[in-house]
């Protein structure tokens, strides 16, 4: 979706927070303008070893790992008042096509339409990270989009429709009571990247923090 706004992304990490990078594949006769491309959320997973950390890092599983994720919103009420119009549709489970020229279409890891539930998102395209992450894989579900293309509703909600942060909230909390033997210690960040910035939502003031990661224990900090 190009936009004159900023593009903003709101993150949940499970474990070390990895870095992630776009695996959207272009069909042949699609535009090559990835900014025309409707992303309006995404969520995605890289796993990395996180208990054996001198075993190598397979780097091609790692990149089979990542996954994009396309959710429509519907039009608020606003949109619909101003006449505007739906520009790309969801054409099947994994299709982005665009309603006034068919032949531009894009391809994703899953695409859902307007009336899905973020149930549904949460469970085919994030519930597998959490169950992984405790397992130890290192996992992170990441939300990308324009203003308003419904990265909050996604990925915070509200109480009548959870989003995917207290979904895996309670999922990670599930796992735990049901396994006794193993001990747990978890630690939670809220961060939102915006414009190239990144700031801690838990945390007025930790504004425009530097990342850093350390090669050896395979852990990126936020300073
Ligand atoms: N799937 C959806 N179904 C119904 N309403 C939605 C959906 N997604 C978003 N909305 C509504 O659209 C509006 C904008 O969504 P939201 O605030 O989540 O956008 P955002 O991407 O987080 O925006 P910003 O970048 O400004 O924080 C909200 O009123 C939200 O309730």
């Amino acid at each position: 979706m190009a936009s004159k706004q900023g593009l903003r992304s709101k993150i949940l990490s499970s474990k070390a927070s990895s870095s992630t990078t776009s695996s959207s594949k272009h069909f042949p006769e699609a535009s090559a303008d990835d900014l025309s491309s409707p992303a309006s959320s995404t969520a995605r997973s890289k796993a990395k070893y996180h208990h054996s950390q001198s075993a190598p890092v397979d780097a091609r599983k790692l990149k089979e790992n990542v996954t994009v994720t396309v959710r429509f919103r519907p039009l608020s009420p606003r949109e619909i008042r101003q006449g505007e119009e739906i520009a790309w549709y969801a054409d099947g489970e994994s299709i982005v096509r665009g309603e006034h020229n068919p032949s531009i279409a894009y391809a994703y890891d899953k695409v859902f339409g307007p009336t899905t539930t973020t149930c549904h998102v949460y469970d085919v395209a994030a519930q597998h990270v959490i169950s992984g992450a405790m397992e130890g894989i290192n996992g992170t579900i990441f939300a990308y989009g324009v203003t308003s293309s419904g990265k909050t509703h996604t990925m915070h909600g509200d109480q009548r429709s959870p989003g995917i942060i207290p979904l895996a909230v309670k999922d990670t909390f599930s796992i735990i009571q049901e396994t006794p033997s193993r001990e747990y210690l978890l630690r939670v960040s809220y961060l939102e990247i915006y414009n190239e910035v990144v700031n801690d939502l838990l945390n007025p003031a930790g504004q425009n923090l530097r990342i850093r990661e350390d090669a050896q224990v395979y852990h990126t900090y936020l300073l």
